[in-house]
């Protein structure tokens, strides 16, 4: 059997047997000339991060277009290092799963070195050093759109950011704390220059980003905890720089069967698991064939040559234009409301969902009627060649196993990007009326529905309890939906003083929406959700036979 940490080198006819392109660089070196001058580090050890990044290192070190890897650090979950990384000399394969079933394997070697950033205080110190270390040209991040929160919807410091607000960079233990106090490190080595850029899920990524990390700083400059000339260094855009991106790669959670079909291969490190954190890894990372990341070209300290992977590197604009136009019409909010309904009808896969033709009557709807109009065209590629693709061949791919519970992770977080930017597009638009959406309001409805039952469960379609998937606002959120009826007797008027509340708050859909026409159309589609069992699916039904 085959084992990620051998000498891979040694065995190079029995990896190509088992279908495996292997890195041709030195590895070895690689790490040396890393640890010598580091280019690269990267927070969020996830599945993104070794779908996208560490594979585009790979392809400019593979074409000696670059010597130097990645370090790759764990701030939330640094059980990910010690049980997918450490184990596996940091190495695993990416997985390509195609539409025809076949899967393209490679094993990627390109991380130098992983940095847990838990009990242990090495790695912080280690960190330190490649932070004061004038090479370094680039952070990049996929910590998850809840890994840049630092206040509630109140504006106060959440229980986790709080001591780190009143302790300084000794107390630093979120990625974004963390990270503030390492740039503190960087200014204190001679005010070097860096870029931050962060790659998760979110329109104007990189000016939240820079928003979040100098509110750190400047917590830590009022309680003279850092110098003043810090906050200084951080708005300094020769310096400092947070770019916009936009990326784009469906990676579900490692998946079962793909391990199944390494192991058949005789390749020994194949089995997902759950690390002590929780977050689903494996030796491997299953994600599709398509993939874009577009990056606003603003490296005040150099960058790798990532164009030469494939990267779009673009000015702001371009860059602004394709992010909203996939986080929020073309394809997240589409993922979303196939993922919700998904959970409530049963679906057990995403590919399951959109083979539902009432389904793809509502994205189809969602994409080409409620969401393009407010589309701007990046001009990169076709806002409406992209929804064809999304819509038509990507989530379709049978090949894919992604499912509704990963993509409801967190959907409070995602719902003011995903529906509430077009939301505020139609209020403002002269030449468009909010009264005319009809998609974005029923599958409001659709996640009020999925959220009626308690202790983390809901309730799906056939009134059996589902599991939800975790979400920082789903208990407060349970706790206002409970008693909403589903066996036939909820009304509308009850309902609407219900949920009212929740349609008010501003931290979700970026607007009250009790102030625009969606309210009523809400309360109506989630009394009719209401009526007892098959309720959702008869209404999902009338409402996409009329579109
Ligand atoms: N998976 C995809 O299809 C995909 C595609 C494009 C963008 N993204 C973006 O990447 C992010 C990560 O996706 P993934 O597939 O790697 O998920 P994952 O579950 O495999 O990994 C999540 C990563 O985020 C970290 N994290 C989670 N909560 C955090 C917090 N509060 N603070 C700091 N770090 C935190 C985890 O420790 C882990 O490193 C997504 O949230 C999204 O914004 C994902
Ligand atoms: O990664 P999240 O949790 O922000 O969202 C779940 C999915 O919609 C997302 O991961 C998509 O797969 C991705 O955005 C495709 O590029």
């Amino acid at each position: 059997m085959l084992h990620l940490s051998d000498d891979i080198h040694n065995q190079t006819a029995a990896w190509q047997k088992a279908g495996v392109t292997l890195p041709t660089y030195d590895i070895e070196a690689m790490r040396q000339a890393t640890k010598r001058s580091p280019t690269w580090v990267h927070f969020g050890a996830g599945n993104l991060f070794r779908a996208v990044h560490a594979p585009i290192a790979q392809k400019l070190l593979d074409s000696g277009a670059t010597d130097r890897g990645i370090s790759v650090v764990e701030s939330f979950d640094p059980a990910i290092i010690d049980q997918a990384y450490t184990p596996f000399d940091d190495r695993y394969l990416q997985v390509i799963l195609k539409a025809d079933g076949s899967m393209k394997t490679s094993l990627v070697a390109s991380i130098a070195g992983a940095y847990p950033l838990g009990e242990d205080p090495k790695p912080l110190r280690d960190l330190r050093l490649v932070f004061r270390n004038p090479s370094l040209q680039m952070v990049t991040t996929t910590i998850t759109e809840k890994g840049y929160a630092l206040v509630d919807s109140q504006g106060r410091p959440l229980s986790w950011i709080a001591p780190e607000f009143e302790g300084g960079p000794d107390k630093a233990k979120s990625a974004i704390a963390a990270i503030t106090a390492l740039l503190l490190e960087r200014y204190q080595a001679g005010a070097l220059p860096l870029a931050l850029v962060s790659t998760d899920n979110f329109s104007r990524n990189g000016e939240r980003f820079g928003q979040v990390v100098r509110r750190m700083a400047e917590e830590w400059i009022k309680r003279g905890l850092a110098e003043k000339g810090f906050g200084d260094y951080l708005r300094d855009k020769n310096k400092i720089t947070f770019p916009l991106t936009m990326i784009d790669r469906i990676t579900p959670n490692p998946d079962a069967e793909v391990g199944r079909r390494l192991k058949a291969l005789g390749i020994a490190d194949a089995e997902p698991f759950r690390t002590r954190g929780g977050t689903a890894m494996a030796p491997y990372a299953n994600t599709e064939e398509t993939w874009y990341w577009v990056v606003e070209d603003d490296f005040p300290a150099g960058r790798p040559p990532l164009e030469k992977a494939g990267v779009y590197m673009a000015d702001k604009d371009t860059v602004n234009a394709a992010d909203q136009m996939k986080v929020t019409t073309c394809l997240n909010p589409l993922h979303t409301a196939l993922a919700v309904f998904g959970m409530l009808l049963g679906y057990p896969t995403m590919s399951k969902t959109i083979a539902d033709p009432d389904l793809k009557a509502l994205v189809t709807r969602l994409g080409y009627v409620e969401g393009l109009p407010v589309v701007e065209d990046p001009g990169i590629f076709s806002p409406k060649e992209f929804l064809r693709q999304v819509i038509e061949i990507r989530v379709p791919n049978p090949g894919l196993p992604d499912t509704p519970a990963r993509i409801c992770a967190d959907t409070s977080q995602k719902i003011p990007v995903r529906y509430g930017i077009t939301i505020s597009k139609y209020i403002r638009a002269k030449d468009l009326d909010t009264a005319d959406l009809e998609a974005i309001p029923l599958i409001i409805a659709a996640w009020l529905r999925l959220l009626i039952g308690s202790d983390g469960n809901g309730t799906d379609d056939a009134g059996r309890p589902v599991k939800l998937s975790p979400d920082p606002r789903l208990e407060e959120l349970q706790r206002i939906l409970v008693d909403i009826p589903l066996n036939g007797s909820a009304k509308k008027k009850t309902l609407t003083t219900t949920i009212k509340s929740i349609l008010a708050d501003t931290s979700i859909f970026g607007t009250n929406l009790n102030a625009t026409p969606l309210a009523d159309k809400i309360e109506t589609f989630l009394t009719a959700m209401c009526q007892g069992n098959g309720a959702v699916a008869s209404t999902l039904h009338k409402a996409a036979s009329a579109w």
